[in-house]
């Protein structure tokens, strides 16, 4: 049995602006107040776990038992099939530099590991999410979405986050980065995955 949401207050379990503002969004239909990790002063756990599942509920359930209230995070990246699924769980890994994360050089490396290959068009990929919800005794419920789609070179659009200017979704022609979130919310993986959450939990 799937166990229902029946707090007032959340907490997003994640340390990303791109994230919270996405979750906060989606969420605003239910009523239900959010704070986020940094509210609460919380510092990042790590991600050790290799599946987004396993990291999911390492920043959910830290954020559950620090603050002694229901949690919910986000684990994503995008999978890119010409690269046997790199960078996957890591994709936030390879922006990462001395100065903190660097998008355009995770995409532009990305797209120059393609061109090594010769990958065929379409060099096709998807964003995956999965989301966890845990509650402060150690129980969780954790949902999984996805959005399929390709890669594009240049970079194009200033909206969203991350890899969002080199993604396509199928059945559009513009890249994450170039459409309004709201229709963002419509069709990404965390929309997806948020669906899923509430029908289990919500509902
Ligand atoms: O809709 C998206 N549009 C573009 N890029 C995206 C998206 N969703 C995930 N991504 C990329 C960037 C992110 O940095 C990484 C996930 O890494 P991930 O560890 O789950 O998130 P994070 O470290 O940024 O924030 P936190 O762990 O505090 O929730 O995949
Ligand atoms: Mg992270």
């Amino acid at each position: 049995m799937t166990r229902k949401f029946d707090g007032k207050e959340l907490v997003i379990a994640s340390h990303n602006k791109g994230k919270l503002r996405e979750i906060a969004a989606l969420l605003k239909p239910f009523g239900v107040s959010v704070t986020s990790a940094a509210d609460h002063d919380l510092e990042e756990p790590e991600e050790t776990e290799d599946t987004f599942a396993g990291n999911a509920r390492i920043k959910a359930h830290f954020a559950a038992k620090s603050t002694g209230l229901p949690a919910l995070s986000d684990d994503s990246g995008i999978m890119v099939d010409a690269l046997d699924g790199a960078p996957g769980v890591y994709t936030a890994d390879w922006a990462e530099t001395e100065n903190g994360r660097d998008f355009p050089m995770a995409m532009e490396k990305t797209w120059t590991l393609l061109e090594e290959k010769n990958a065929p068009l379409p060099r096709t990929a998807r964003f995956c999410s999965t989301l966890c919800l845990a509650w402060p005794d150690g129980h969780d419920e954790l949902f999984e979405g996805k959005v399929e789609g390709s890669l594009t070179w240049p970079m194009r659009g200033d909206q969203g986050f991350g890899y969002d200017p080199i993604f396509v979704p199928n059945g559009y022609d513009i890249t994450f980065g170039e459409m309004d979130p709201a229709e963002k919310h419509e069709i990404s993986h965390r929309a997806d995955a948020f669906a899923k959450l509430v029908a289990g939990s919500f509902a």
